[in-house]
């Protein structure tokens, strides 16, 4: 890998030039990387969409998107006019194969007027259903054949089940190498998320803690205020199974259980990864039932404002079955973590957004303070809060100040935002830099995802199988259904939050 950014001429094909992932996303990503120095000397994108545009309309478009939706604020003009010419945009329907070989004559174009090779980035932002078109439609105008230098980025979701996830693995592998092929979870990019490694790896203290010894349970609870709004075309066929927990949350899982890699390299950290998802138990429909719950969301008040139900929202199913909210209980079969439940939950149009994992240690062995002598007694709890807060709290037992020995419970605090000054880069900024660098390491490889989707697969039928549903059965703005409570509180815990200074 070279490591070296600016030296490497990229040209960054972007299929979905015109949808909504660019516009919010992937647009404001490159041009921040831009701004911020972390892109290559000889860079171009080119936008594509069966709109018919012109470079000048699409680079117009990409400015208002930037403008409305990059963490850097409304483009400066110096710095847009630096970063414009750049932009292309070439008309086509992905279906049709005659049109690819324009995008070829582009490519030729830019790079003899580069007088060099550039590494070329096809990046699918388009449904599903056109990943397969496209792959076989790069293949067959002959756009996948320098190994080295072609690279494809699939968006979510990457299948629909494990049938689907292997089918698509399946055809990727026959045209291009695994070392081509950036399967994009974008939790892998958040800067907290990547601070789990560095915290668990980088520090001695952490990892003689770490394993069942010390260990009682885990959390992870990734909450969101918005609900599915317009975007219930696609989620009324995913649900919140397929949509958060078989591929970010499984992920997040998998950083806080795996054990530590020889070294910080792709195949290494991947290795130690996919590790944990085949030690995962497996379940039965039985085991589904005590194990897994959902629910969906009716409708209730949100800051002063009437919210909508699922059911109610744009285009949705009046008898929608479809869960807006699932929590399940996971547990990983090997030395470290045996016995130590894992319990993962997410949800739409709860009380509050917040990304946050728990991790809750065994109590004292044996505690000389009498319960009097406790204002407040809690077992300790390492809590890595990944967004909207960005901070890691170790909570702990102290003396409060006085003359009496009265203990109450403290938050060791490390927070970005009073230890750096500098804005965390947006995920996908991260992402896309790694994808132009050829760094694999937060990117999905084909047996992660199979064996993420082998270990829902029994969840999602037996939901299929109970499809009759007492739905809705949470209220927006509440913290989910009370079946979610039940399945912590029969082992006698229950959900923790932090006090959050910002909502979303
Ligand atoms: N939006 C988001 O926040 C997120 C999106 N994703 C994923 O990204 C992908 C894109 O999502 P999103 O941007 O929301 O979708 P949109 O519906 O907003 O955009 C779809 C894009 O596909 C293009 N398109 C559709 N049909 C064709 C065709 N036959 N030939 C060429 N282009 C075509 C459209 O261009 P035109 O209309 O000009 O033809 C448009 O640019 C999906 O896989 C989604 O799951 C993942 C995470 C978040
Ligand atoms: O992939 C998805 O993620 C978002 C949540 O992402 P975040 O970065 O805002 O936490 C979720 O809303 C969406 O349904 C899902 O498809």
């Amino acid at each position: 890998m070279n490591t070296n950014i600016k030296s490497q001429p990229t040209i960054f094909v972007i299929f979905g030039g015109t949808g909504d992932l660019n516009a919010r996303k992937l647009a404001p990503a490159l041009y921040n990387l831009y701004l911020e120095g972390w892109l290559p000397e000889q860079f171009a994108l080119i936008g594509t969409g069966r709109t018919k545009l012109s470079d000048d309309d699409f680079r117009e478009r990409m400015l208002k998107d930037i403008n409305e939706f990059s963490r850097s604020g409304e483009a400066k003009e110096d710095k847009w006019q630096g970063f414009v010419p750049n932009v292309y945009y070439q008309a086509a329907d992905v279906q049709n194969a005659d049109t690819y070989q324009e995008f070829a004559n582009r490519i030729k174009q830019l790079e003899e007027e580069w007088k060099t090779e550039a590494n070329v980035i096809y990046y699918l932002a388009v449904a599903p259903n056109f990943f397969p078109v496209i792959a076989e439609n790069l293949s067959k105008a002959g756009l996948t054949t320098d190994v080295e230098r072609t690279r494809i980025v699939i968006e979510k979701p990457f299948g629909h089940d494990l049938e689907s996830a292997k089918e698509l693995n399946k055809l990727l592998g026959c045209i291009f190498q695994e070392k081509q092929i950036y399967r994009i979870d974008h939790y892998l990019g958040k800067e907290t998320v990547q601070n789990i490694m560095a915290f668990r790896f980088a520090n001695a203290i952490m990892e003689p803690l770490w394993n069942r010894n010390n260990i009682e349970h885990v959390q992870i609870s990734v909450t969101e205020q918005l609900g599915v709004g317009e975007r219930t075309g696609y989620y009324d066929g995913s649900g919140a199974l397929r949509d958060m927990i078989q591929n970010h949350l499984l992920q997040l899982l998998c950083i806080v259980a795996m054990e530590p890699p020889v070294n910080f390299t792709a195949e290494e950290v991947r290795d130690r990864k996919v590790d944990v998802l085949r030690a995962m138990r497996r379940f039965t429909p039985d085991s589904v039932r005590d194990s897994a719950v959902r629910g969906q969301y009716g409708p209730g008040w949100i800051e002063g404002e009437k919210v909508p139900g699922y059911r109610e929202e744009p285009g949705a199913n009046p008898e929608s079955n479809t869960e807006t909210f699932a929590a399940v209980k996971f547990f990983v079969d090997n030395w470290r973590w045996q016995g130590v439940p894992f319990y993962l939950r997410t949800g739409k149009r709860l009380h509050r957004s917040a990304s946050i994992i728990t991790i809750q240690f065994k109590d004292v062995p044996h505690s000389i303070f009498p319960p009097e002598m406790a204002d407040t007694m809690r077992k300790n709890r390492l809590v890595i809060s990944i967004q909207p807060e960005m901070s890691i709290r170790l909570q702990v037992q102290a003396k409060r100040p006085g003359v009496d020995m009265v203990l109450n419970t403290v938050d060791m605090v490390f927070d970005y935002k009073g230890t750096y000054v500098a804005q965390a880069p947006e995920a996908y900024e991260t992402l896309l830099l790694d994808v132009m660098l050829g760094d694999q390491t937060l990117f999905m490889r084909a047996d992660q995802v199979e064996e993420a989707w082998d270990l829902v697969m029994p969840i999602l039928n037996a939901w299929q199988n109970r499809a009759s549903q007492n739905f809705p059965n949470y209220s927006a703005d509440s913290w989910g259904p009370e079946v979610a409570e039940a399945l912590v509180a029969k082992d006698g815990f229950h959900w923790f939050t932090i006090p959050l200074s910002s909502k979303k």
